[in-house]
């Protein structure tokens, strides 16, 4: 059987060649002092150590000796250039003169922050994006780099023009919804001939993601499905209803001078703009967790009663164990399981912020041998996916969508369902849900494996297409 852990592992496979080349000698300051430096730093961690920026972060936490907007202007820089990687490269290419091969894998970070100031941060005025980078090169001790930055820079600059379109041309670089920067000559495929190629390089997405998106979608949505992981991510709250109704914290967080407004789902309430999420009142005392409001739907479908006996089959870290608590009025048995100790221990802590305790949580492992014994009222398979719906949130999600990696998981989420299927009263309801919007992880995966419980049938399906306006999932409710 494939073991999860064998599939997260293969993190930044896109990048596997450059990962070879001894670019890890750069020493990491003992103080991040400017934006720059460390978005730098974060984005090597990725390249050499496959180290999510989240967790870097997390882990230099007591280096970082900056303001929260340069925190901010860090995570930005870092963040978009994984995702708008292959838009960044295509741009550099076409100014290299020599092969990208002879360019030392650290030196092409730097290019790819300075590229990314350059071409997509409008705040950024054009001659301090090429300064800094260029003096950045000199404090990672790397002075020799700095003619080629400046003069890549430099010419990319020239490339870049004031106009915009609102629709794809071979000369256009997205930047936000229906704004295409123009720049002097056509540096993508024609969209009109090859529209996969310019999706994938203007967007930058994997060219067979993108012809895969384009047999099922037509070009306008996925034109909209690839903008929508592009730009900032749109934040959600689910209400607590044990300890504050929606319309009081949305009052009480608009009174904070915070920009919300009632979402689609019962509980959910939008966040307008960004916001630093400790700015937000309430969240220690447990009146709402964050969580997507796609994602809240599938808690919402399996529809939990007070005094049921419920297994949560794949908890961690318990976003949506703690809403089917929320939905039982905290009354009854919730059983939580996985695989991961470590985030099985953050389901017990989001449980005692919410002040939830009728979850019970339980490590289980690959082999079924500590699977609970029991026979459960509902059941919630949350399965492991290739987050193709959540690829704004998680930036290196889209160089690891590979065909492989989606067999390996299509095994993992057979053995789930037929393992919980085994395990529901004949009379018992379970919810399957992905933050995938692939229906091979998805509608198509549930027939092929409900054929061997013919007592079994879908009774209604959710599908949750990215940007729609929240994130992308599907929920089927099984009978
Ligand atoms: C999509 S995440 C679950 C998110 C969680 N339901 C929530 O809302 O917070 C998938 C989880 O499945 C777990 N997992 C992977 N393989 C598993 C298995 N064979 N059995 C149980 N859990 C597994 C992973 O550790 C991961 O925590």
């Amino acid at each position: 059987m494939v073991v999860w852990s064998d599939v997260v592992m293969k993190k930044n496979v896109w990048e596997d060649q450059s990962k070879s080349r001894p670019a890890d000698e750069l020493a990491l300051p003992q103080y991040f002092r400017s934006a720059r430096q460390l978005a730098f730093f974060l984005l090597e961690a990725y390249r050499t150590e496959d180290q999510f920026v989240a967790d870097s972060l997390q882990q230099w936490s007591r280096r970082i000796d900056l303001s929260q907007q340069d925190r901010r202007l860090a995570m930005e820089i870092s963040i978009g250039v994984i995702r708008r990687q292959l838009t960044l490269d295509t741009l550099i290419e076409s100014q290299l003169t020599r092969p990208r091969e002879k360019v030392e894998p650290a030196l092409w970070t730097l290019l790819r922050t300075g590229v990314y100031q350059l071409v997509m941060l409008d705040q950024i005025p054009d001659h301090a994006a090429v300064s800094e980078t260029v003096e950045l090169a000199g404090k990672v001790g790397r002075e020799r780099w700095k003619k080629l930055v400046n003069a890549i820079l430099r010419s990319v600059g020239r490339l870049l023009t004031t106009d915009e379109v609102t629709e794809p041309q071979a000369n256009a670089v997205p930047l936000s919804a229906q704004r295409f920067r123009c720049l002097t000559t056509d540096l993508f495929p024609d969209p009109k001939v090859d529209q996969a190629g310019y999706f994938s390089r203007a967007f930058s997405y994997p060219q067979s993601v993108m012809t895969d998106w384009l047999s099922r979608y037509d070009s306008q949505q996925v034109q909209s499905i690839a903008q929508w992981f592009n730009q900032r991510n749109t934040l959600y709250l689910r209400t607590n209803l044990l300890q504050n109704s929606r319309d009081e914290l949305l009052n009480e967080l608009q009174s904070a001078g915070i920009a919300v407004s009632p979402g689609a789902e019962p509980q959910s309430i939008r966040l307008e703009n960004a916001v630093p999420l400790e700015s937000l009142v309430g969240f220690d005392a447990g009146k709402f967790t964050i969580q997507d409001e796609s994602a809240m739907a599938a808690g919402n479908l399996l529809s939990p009663q007070p005094e049921e006996t419920v297994w949560d089959l794949c908890a961690a870290p318990g976003t949506k164990t703690t809403h089917l608590a929320e939905l039982m009025f905290n009354r009854g048995t919730i059983v939580a399981t996985d695989v991961s100790p470590d985030r099985l221990e953050k389901i017990e802590q989001n449980a005692s912020r919410l002040g939830l305790t009728c979850i019970r949580t339980q490590l289980i492992n690959t082999r079924g041998a500590t699977l609970p014994e029991e026979q459960f009222d509902a059941i919630l398979v949350d399965a492991p996916c290739s987050n193709s719906g959540v690829l704004g949130k998680r930036p290196e999600a889209r160089w690891r969508l590979e065909e492989h990696s989606l067999q390996e998981l299509q095994k993992i989420q057979q053995d789930l369902l037929q393992t919980a299927l085994r395990q529901l009263k004949p009379e018992g309801r379970l919810v399957y849900s992905t933050c995938s919007f692939d229906p091979r992880e998805n509608g198509e995966l549930l027939k092929k494996v409900l054929t061997q419980f013919p007592e079994r049938q879908i009774v209604q399906e959710n599908l949750h297409l990215p940007g729609a306006p929240s994130d992308g999932g599907y929920q089927a409710l099984v009978r």
